[in-house]
């Protein structure tokens, strides 16, 4: 009987892993929704914190709930004086990203409830993650500049907040709005790179804070979360908005990639695009600076026309962030804070109905052999 050679989906392209309902992408029509409920219409009507409750809870919260989840919140961002002092010795090099993903592992080994993972007690994990997480982006990056951590102040909203832990101040309304848009729409979308990677951890039964720096370990790739960061690189690399065709076509002539282009499931447009690029251009309109987003219009025309390729949502992200005054490293940070609330998701969801997450490889190594004796070798 001949054996049929197992099919391999490098990059587990088109692999269906699991059931969720936490969110469903819909490339066929570019949408997406969070709960049943589409992101466009949750950006124009819910806040982050409201997306942030509904991801961990199936629902939208009333205003009593919601009222509750934010106290919860607020009382949860200090971090320990241990953390800090961490903090403190972090080299002053450090990406954002290592300092985000050391601090929260340093979380779980001072988490009274780190050895349960009952599911109550992962909630509250999820919570002093997402509280504290700001903080810690906002200390480390402050303290590699040379200044002093600022205090958060409970009377912000979460967004508000993340403003005045980076610059001890809190922008125009417009600006803040900019970003809750920003962080609704980064929150959660279904098994990316990684969230699988936090349901993996999750699935052996490790700990929230283990699954989360494991997540923010995957997120840091360029092909992932840190297309953001690339993204602002590659403008700044393009003198002005008529040399960015130039400049795009010597790209084409390297084979190499352009950041925030491509998407593993939208092939005809990323759902979120329309939505960031709105707040994006209204960024430009606030600075008056209008020069990244005509440079962005350029390449995501000559991109289409020559590759039939979409921007993704890093594409928008990236100057709209630079517009709202953050460094570039802390961009993927940003999307750090906002994806905790989707991989907590996931992590709760994998924990009700879990299996170990274990694929196999086809094995491509010599045959089996014996072992030679030092002498032989
Ligand atoms: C929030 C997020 O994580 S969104 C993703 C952010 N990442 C980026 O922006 C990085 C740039 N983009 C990419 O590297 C890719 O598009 C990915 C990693 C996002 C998706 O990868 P895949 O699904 O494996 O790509 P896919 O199979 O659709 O690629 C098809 C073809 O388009 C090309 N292509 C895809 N994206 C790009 C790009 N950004 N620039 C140039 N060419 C590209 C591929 O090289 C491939 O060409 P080939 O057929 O000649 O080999
Ligand atoms: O879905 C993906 O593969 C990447 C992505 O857009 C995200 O994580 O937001």
């Amino acid at each position: 009987m001949s054996e049929t050679a197992p099919e391999i989906r490098k990059g587990l392209v088109g692999v269906y892993a699991d059931e969720s309902s936490i969110s469903k992408v819909m490339p066929e029509t570019n949408s997406l929704t969070y709960r049943g409920y589409a992101v466009q219409d949750l950006c124009e009507q819910a806040s982050f914190d409201e997306v942030a409750y509904l991801l961990w809870n199936g629902e939208l919260p009333n205003a009593a709930q919601l009222k509750a989840f934010q106290d919860e919140e607020k009382a949860n961002r200090a971090l320990s004086p241990a953390l800090l002092k961490v903090i403190r010795e972090f080299p002053k090099t450090a990406h954002p990203m290592d300092a985000i993903r050391t601090a929260v592992s340093f979380m779980g080994m001072e988490d009274p409830e780190w050895a349960d993972i009952s599911d109550a007690a992962q909630r509250r994990k999820a919570m002093r993650i997402f509280a504290k997480a700001p903080q810690a982006v906002a200390a480390a990056f402050r303290l590699s500049k040379g200044l002093e951590p600022v205090a958060p102040d409970p009377s912000l909203s979460y967004c508000e907040n993340f403003f005045k832990v980076v610059f001890d101040k809190v922008p125009a309304k417009e600006v803040v709005r900019a970003f809750d848009v920003s962080m609704i729409l980064y929150a959660e979308h279904t098994f990316n790179a990684s969230t699988f990677t936090a349901r993996t951890v999750s699935s052996t039964m490790a700990d929230i804070h283990g699954a989360i720096t494991a997540g923010i370990a995957a997120l840091k790739g360029p092909l992932h979360g840190g297309a953001n960061e690339a993204v602002m690189h590659m403008l700044k690399e393009i003198p002005s908005p008529e040399e960015a065709e130039a400049w795009l076509r010597s790209r084409f002539d390297h084979k190499a990639l352009v950041m925030g282009f491509g998407h593993r499931v939208y092939k005809s447009g990323d759902s979120r695009v329309p939505t960031m690029k709105k707040y994006a251009e209204i960024m430009a309109e606030v600075v008056g600076d209008k020069r990244w987003m005509n440079t962005s219009a350029v390449l995501a025309k000559v991109m289409l026309d020559e590759k039939r390729i979409h921007p993704n949502l890093d594409f928008p992200a990236g100057p709209a962030y630079y517009l709202m005054g953050f460094d570039i490293p802390l961009f993927t940070p940003i999307f750090v804070c906002s994806r905790i609330t989707g991989w907590s998701a996931h992590v709760f969801e994998q924990l009700a109905d879990n299996r170990l997450i274990r694929p196999l490889s086809v094995y491509t190594g010599l045959e089996q052999r014996p072992v030679p004796p030092m002498s032989a070798r």
